[in-house]
Order: structure tokens, then C-alpha cells, then sequence
């Protein structure tokens, strides 16, 4: 049997939660085959979970590439690219592999901490990444970051920071809304470049949230890889993301990761799509 290959260009998250291997573990729960080209190598200290990120060299990152692209791949996921040099590697990466089903997801900070990355990124991300997305998944903040708006807190607000991401490129734009939006449910908007929808399902409660962007992006990726069509690959990709929250966990009592496998274990919690 031949899988669909997927690859994320993406950093490594030691607590297992985010990161690379969120990636990995929700490739391999929506029946592809994943790979990894890997940009830094993010720890945590023991004491208090403060994250380090350590960039490896760039060199390695191309032979990286080079190795994954050379086996023909299906669909490509950006997540945490430290440095603007990383950035632009990414971007000509993508631009070589010759597919179009392309997730760019524009990590700027670790959820609960509150640096970003490098400031340099979002103009690196606007130049070389946005271009080339089928689709871009930010959360409210990266949302307002490149679309140089500020971070928005209305559905108002998240449909002019959406189209403004669309203008510079993306071809779709999903801004999470997640649990920092003030609303009853957890709702993301989806913009496909004509027609805006919000994503709805329950707000859980809990902390244990963490990886759930890249697992949400991750989601999308496979979905593009194995013929979905953007829509049909963000609404299942809520699905997915909605039960690994709602099955979140206490890995220690610093941070709670998502169950990237509840979906098939549990079942999904109801997504509702909303034409607005
Ligand atoms: N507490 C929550 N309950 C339900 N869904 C959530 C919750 N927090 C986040 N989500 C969903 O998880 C996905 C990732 O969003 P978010 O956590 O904002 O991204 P990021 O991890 O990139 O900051 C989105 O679909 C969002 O709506
Ligand atoms: C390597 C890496 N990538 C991405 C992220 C972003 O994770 P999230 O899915 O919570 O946005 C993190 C957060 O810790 C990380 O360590
Ligand atoms: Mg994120």
C-alpha cells in the first residue's frame, strides 16, 4: 500500500506535546506517512518550564529537505522556523517541492510565554511563506501581527485581519479564535478568499491545550495530502483538534498536552459551520 507523504518543517517540542511531534502523531492518525525536516530543538527547564530554543545549523536543516523532497511529497506544514535564514530556507523548500497543498502555520510564541521568537520573523513569514499557503492557520495574535492590525478580538475584527492575510497571499485563512476570543464557543473563522464561515464547538474548560494549534494545522495537512478539498480539511481538522482537547491531560503540573489520538478513540465533539 502506497501513503500519502507528509512533511513538517517544524520544530522539535522535548515535552511531546507541540511541535514536531504533534505533527508526527496526527500524520500518522489521519492515515499518512510523515517525515520532519527539523529547525530548532525547544527545552524546557524543570524547575518552572521556562522553554530554551536552540536553532540547529542551517546546513543540516537543507540536507534535511533535500532528503524529504526527494521522495515526492504530498503536502508540506511550516510550524516553528526561529530565525528569518530558516524562514526563507522554508520558503524556497515549498517553492521546490512542487505542491500546493501547503499549511503555513505562523508560530510566533510558545502558548504561556509571551516573547516572540524574533521579530524579524513576520516580515520573513509576509515575504517568503504567506505566497505560497493554500492555507495559513494563526492564532488570534499572529493573525494581528501579519496583518499589521493588531490582535483582534471581535469576528469583526477577525474578518478584516483575514482578508488583509488573503491580500498578501494565502490563498485561505483560518485565524483561531480558540479560547482567548470572548465567546461562548470555541470558534475559529475560515476565509477561502470569497466566503467567510465560522467553526464552532464547545469551549472546554481545561488548560490542557497545549500543541493544539499544531495539531489543528497538522490535521489540515494530512487532510490536503489525502484529496480534501481546504474546506473539507479545516472543518475535519476542528473535529480532530476539538477531541484532543476535550481528552487533554497533566503531563506534569507545568503543562497539559492534547490527546492527539482521541478523535479515533473517543470520537469528535460537534463542529457547526456557519456561512457569515
Ligand atoms: N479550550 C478550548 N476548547 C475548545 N477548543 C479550543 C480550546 N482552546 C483552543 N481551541 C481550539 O484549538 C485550535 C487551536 O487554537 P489555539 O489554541 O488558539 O492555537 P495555538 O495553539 O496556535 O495558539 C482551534 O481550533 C481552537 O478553536
Ligand atoms: C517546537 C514547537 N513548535 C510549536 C509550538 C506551538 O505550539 P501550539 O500548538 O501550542 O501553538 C511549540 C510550543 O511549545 C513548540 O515547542
Ligand atoms: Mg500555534
Amino acid at each position: 500500500m502506497v501513503l500519502k507523504k507528509t512533511l513538517t518543517i517544524a520544530g522539535s517540542d522535548t515535552s511531546g506535546g507541540a511541535g514536531m511531534q504533534a505533527d508526527l502523531k496526527t500524520f500518522q492518525e489521519h492515515g499518512t506517512y510523515g517525515m520532519v525536516a527539523l529547525t530548532v530543538v525547544v527545552t524546557m527547564d524543570p524547575n518552572g518550564w521556562t522553554h530554551n530554543v536552540t536553532p540547529l545549523p542551517t546546513e543540516l536543516l537543507q540536507k534535511q529537505i533535500d532528503t524529504a523532497l526527494s521522495t515526492g511529497i504530498d503536502a508540506i506544514k511550516t510550524g516553528m522556523l526561529s530565525t528569518e535564514e530558516i524562514i526563507r530556507i522554508a520558503g524556497d523548500a515549498i517553492a521546490k517541492s512542487g505542491t500546493t497543498n501547503v499549511v503555513i502555520d505562523p508560530v510566533m510564541v510558545c502558548k504561556g510565554e509571551d516573547e516572540v521568537l524574533n521579530p524579524g520573523n513576520t516580515d520573513a513569514m509576509i515575504q517568503h511563506l504567506l505566497p505560497l499557503a493554500a492555507v495559513t492557520t494563526p492564532n488570534l495574535f499572529e493573525a494581528g501581527q501579519l496583518a499589521g492590525t493588531g490582535t483582534p478580538k471581535t469576528i469583526a475584527e477577525m474578518k478584516t485581519t483575514a482578508r488583509k492575510i488573503h491580500e498578501l497571499g494565502a490563498k485561505a485563512v483560518v485565524i483561531k479564535g480558540g479560547k482567548a476570543l470572548a465567546t461562548e464557543k470555541a470558534t475559529d473563522l475560515f476565509f477561502d478568499g470569497e466566503k467567510f464561515y465560522l467553526l464552532e464547538s464547545e469551549k472546554v474548560a481545561s488548560t490542557y491545550n497545549h500543541g493544539a494549534g499544531c495539531t489543528f494545522a497538522a490535521s489540515v495537512t494530512a487532510n490536503l495530502a489525502n484529496g480534501l478539498s481546504v474546506k473539507e480539511a479545516v472543518i475535519e481538522a476542528k473535529e480532530f483538534v476539538s477531541a484532543a482537547i476535550a481528552h487533554g491531560w497533566a503531563l506534569n503540573d507545568y503543562v497539559g498536552p492534547v490527546m492527539h489520538g482521541a478523535k479515533s478513540r473517543f470520537g469528535a465533539p460537534q463542529v457547526t459551520v456557519t456561512e457569515i
